[in-house]
């Protein structure tokens, strides 16, 4: 699997937020990107993702993506663990439930199984939508600021997470301007 940007520019509502963007990600690596507010963090994200198309350049990903960003993309009505199932039984991978059961254990969310998505709070909102992305074990991560309303203990479990990934052969590349430990990561500085 790979992750790989070849002089990537975004141009957004008429105006060029980055240019000249490279990087590879293979196997275990990851990334971090950083830089002020409004600099494209989110946005090269999603050129990442497909979800926006580079102005100029290049993206080669090999892989299943999952993709985390502001939103949880969980069904506000449904207790934790179906919204998670609902996703995780979309998946390619197999045994959805196993699955969802490793990533609710890794971070720490088994008392709130039954709890509407709705109910949740800030923090605990969060930190289902990174058992989402940790339920898909797809292998290319894309984390857009995941630390985000996290409280250390989470940030902990968080860089566990990831961490985990990587050394099961994962790639993660990730936004934000809080700070992670994700040993020997790449920084693409905006
Ligand atoms: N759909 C859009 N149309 C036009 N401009 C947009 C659109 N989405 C984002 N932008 C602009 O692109 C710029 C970069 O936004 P982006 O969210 O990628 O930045 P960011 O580095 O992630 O910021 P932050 O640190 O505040 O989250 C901003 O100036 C934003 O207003």
């Amino acid at each position: 699997m790979s992750l790989g940007f070849r002089d990537v520019a975004c141009v957004r509502g008429g105006r060029l937020l980055f240019s000249h963007v490279s990087f590879d990600l293979a196997a275990g690596d990851a990334a971090i990107v950083t830089g002020p507010n409004g600099v494209g963090k989110s946005s090269l994200i999603r050129i990442a993702a497909g979800l926006l198309a580079p102005f100029e350049g290049r993206v080669a990903c090999d892989g299943d993506k999952a993709l985390l960003t502001e939103a949880a993309a969980l069904d506000a009505e449904r207790p934790l663990v179906a919204a998670l199932r609902f996703w995780a039984s979309l998946d390619r991978a197999p045994d959805p439930d196993a699955r969802v059961a490793r990533a609710v254990r890794a971070l720490d969310l088994d008392a709130l199984a039954d709890i509407p998505i709705r109910l949740l709070s800030t923090g605990q909102r969060r930190r289902a939508s990174i058992a989402r992305v940790a339920a898909s074990e797809a292998p290319v991560w894309l984390l857009d600021e995941p630390a985000n309303g996290l409280d250390s203990v989470s940030v902990a479990r968080l860089e566990a997470v990831i961490a985990r990934h990587r050394a099961g052969g994962g790639i993660a590349l990730v936004a934000t301007h809080l700070p992670l430990g994700l040993p020997g990561a790449q920084e693409i500085a905006l």
